[in-house]
């Protein structure tokens, strides 16, 4: 990650201990234009006791979390396509005639010497960047001058290197601030706490009790984010943009810090995201991890793609191990 990016519920929930939250500070938080999807614009209340109790229930999780079913349904046609992007800070050319597909229902790592341009690309397809030109198509439809709420709407949500959270909230109001891109009570429905928002206020915090659960930090939700251990932050992280209900969920660098056994339990949860319907794109510099979880990876070297394919073509392509991955293990004497 280069320092200009921008950016930047198992049996164990705690249904026992209600609590309202009802100010919320938003001091030191992240700011509108760095939230995925362009992020909340009001605070929220919730109330633990009304989360459903059927949510200790593993079988009615994993269905709550599950995505939508038609998006399983054209499974390996392209659900992402970067198509000859250029993208130009200046006189520098980050991207540089960038062509690829993400599938859908594939885990897609994106690797690279550092500077090589994934953190562009993935801000490129978030709408935090135009490309200088070329195009990117998501869902058969251009991202074009989309701004980057719409983008989330369209189903493209991402976390972050340094992860981002509202640190004074608790771990279930952030998530539930995600189910907020799918609400679609008008203004004046929620001012007056119309049926409908309420029934969607009600949804929006079982989903986020079973997002927790399933990343596996149900037993946390009443914490403050900030309280929570680093690694239960990172896993805040992608419950927080499954919430928005992504077709394609970008992860930039989600072991980073991670002990292997935290990177085991990673490679796990990202797996199941994965069986459960969703389309990935992993950042990720840890190569074991990166050939441990990928259905293809894609290879970036100052700014252009120079290898796509599956994990094994692409860790034994020349050029890959010339400009990335250095001498193969077994050419060690
Ligand atoms: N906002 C910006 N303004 C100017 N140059 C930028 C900007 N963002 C990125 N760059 C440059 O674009 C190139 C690609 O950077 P990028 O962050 O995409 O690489 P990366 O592959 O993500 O690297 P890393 O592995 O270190 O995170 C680098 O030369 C970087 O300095």
């Amino acid at each position: 990650m280069s320092s200009h990016d921008p950016g930047g519920i198992g049996a164990g929930a705690e249904h026992g201990e209600p609590f309202r939250a009802t100010e919320t500070s938003f001091d030191k938080q992240p700011r509108e234009a760095e939230m995925p999807g362009g992020g909340v614009d009001e605070p929220v209340s919730v109330d633990v006791a009304d989360v459903h109790p059927s949510l200790a229930d593993p079988t009615v999780v994993a269905q709550m979390v599950a995505a939508k079913r038609d998006v399983r349904a054209q499974v390996g046609e392209p659900l992402l396509q970067m198509q000859d992007v250029t993208l130009k800070f200046g006189g520098l050319t980050a991207l540089d005639s960038v062509t690829f597909d993400i599938r859908r229902g594939e885990i897609l790592g994106l690797i690279g010497p550092n500077g090589a341009g994934k953190t562009t690309c993935f801000n490129a397809l978030t709408g935090v960047y135009r490309p200088t030109s070329g195009e990117v198509l998501f869902d058969g439809a251009s991202l074009g001058k989309r701004k980057r709420h719409q983008i989330t709407q369209m189903g493209i949500a991402r976390t972050f290197q340094n992860i981002r959270l509202f640190n004074e909230m608790t771990a279930l109001e952030n998530v539930v601030v995600g189910t907020d891109a799918r609400h679609r009570t008008s203004v004046p429905g929620a001012l007056f706490r119309s049926r409908r928002h309420r029934h969607e206020e009600r949804e929006g915090m079982d989903r986020a009790m079973a997002l927790l659960e399933f990343v596996g930090v149900g037993g946390r939700a009443t914490d403050k984010a900030r309280n929570l251990s680093y690694g239960d932050q990172r896993r805040l992280e992608i419950a927080r943009a499954l919430a928005t209900e992504p077709k394609l969920l970008c992860l930039d660098e989600p072991a980073a810090g991670f002990n292997p056994a935290e990177k085991e339990s990673l490679m796990d949860l990202i797996r199941q995201i994965r069986d459960d319907g969703y389309t990935v794109l992993l950042i990720e510099h840890d190569m074991r991890l990166v050939r441990g979880v990928t259905d293809r990876i894609v290879v970036l070297e100052f700014g252009r793609v120079i290898a796509d394919g599956t994990p094994e073509q692409v860790t034994t392509d020349p050029a890959v191990i010339a400009a990335y991955l250095g001498v193969p293990d077994d050419a060690i004497a």
